[in-house]
């Protein structure tokens, strides 16, 4: 059975990284996506917009909507503060195998927790069964046409309280138009635009950060 990209990665980042070092690993998976194989990484550039926001919130609880491999679990979980956590729901089987050795290679497996299914069936159990109270932030990664949907479960979950923050990739390469639209008309949300590039790539990519006023 021939190996996916996916295990192609982890194979590199287990040969490469230094065991225990989130930083290594983030700068392995970025190595051999930038010399080898494409793949939807966050990446670097963007990687940093992701930093900034989640250093600017330092969230209890953290959200992350499409694990793949775990490159922004690992960069995300390595900034939070003792005793806080990162929930990150992946329904690709495949993908949270490969993004469970990542994080736990990186040595942060103690402060993530994988949810494996698709997010509408999840976020209707962030309450009761994974015990969240309120989201401080979200990092939305996953399929593009999902974000509206999801944001607005959030919503009716009660998922969100003043402050809480979202974070969302790829607002112009693949592009989330109709979630743009959404949040940017939407008096609840307080919104930020980052422009970047794609990972990898010179095309040119944004992120969209969106405070709920509550
Ligand atoms: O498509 C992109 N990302 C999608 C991520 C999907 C991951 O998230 C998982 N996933 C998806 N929906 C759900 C779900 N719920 C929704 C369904 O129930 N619940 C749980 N998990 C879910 C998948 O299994 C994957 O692991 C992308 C593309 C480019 C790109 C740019 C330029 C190009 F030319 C080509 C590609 C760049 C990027 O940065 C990108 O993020
Ligand atoms: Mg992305």
């Amino acid at each position: 059975m021939n190996q996916s990209k996916e295990q192609r990665i982890l194979d590199f980042v287990l040969q490469n990284a230094v065991r225990g070092d989130p930083r290594s690993v983030v700068d392995a998976i970025d190595k051999y996506c930038t010399q080898k194989e494409w793949a939807m990484n966050v990446g670097s550039e963007k990687g940093i917009i992701l930093d900034k926001t989640v250093e600017e919130v330092n969230p209890s609880v953290a959200l992350e909507l499409g694990t793949y491999c775990g490159y922004s679990a690992v960069r995300i979980a390595r900034l939070l503060k003792p005793g806080a956590r990162l929930l990150t729901v992946e329904f690709n089987p495949e993908f949270a195998a490969v993004a469970k050795q990542t994080i736990e290679f990186a040595g942060v497996q103690d402060k993530v927790k994988i949810l494996e299914g698709p997010s509408e069936e999840i976020i209707p159990q962030l309450k009761k069964k994974y015990e969240v109270d309120t989201l401080d932030f979200v990092f939305l990664d996953h399929w593009k046409d999902r974000y509206t949907p999801d944001t607005i479960l959030i919503q009716e979950c009660n998922l969100l309280r003043k402050g809480s923050v979202l974070l969302a990739d790829n607002v112009i390469i693949p592009g989330a138009p109709e979630f743009l639209k959404y949040i940017r008309n939407n008096p609840r949300f307080q919104c930020t635009n980052y422009p970047s590039h794609l990972e990898y790539m010179k095309a040119e990519d944004a992120m969209e950060k969106a405070v709920f006023l509550g």
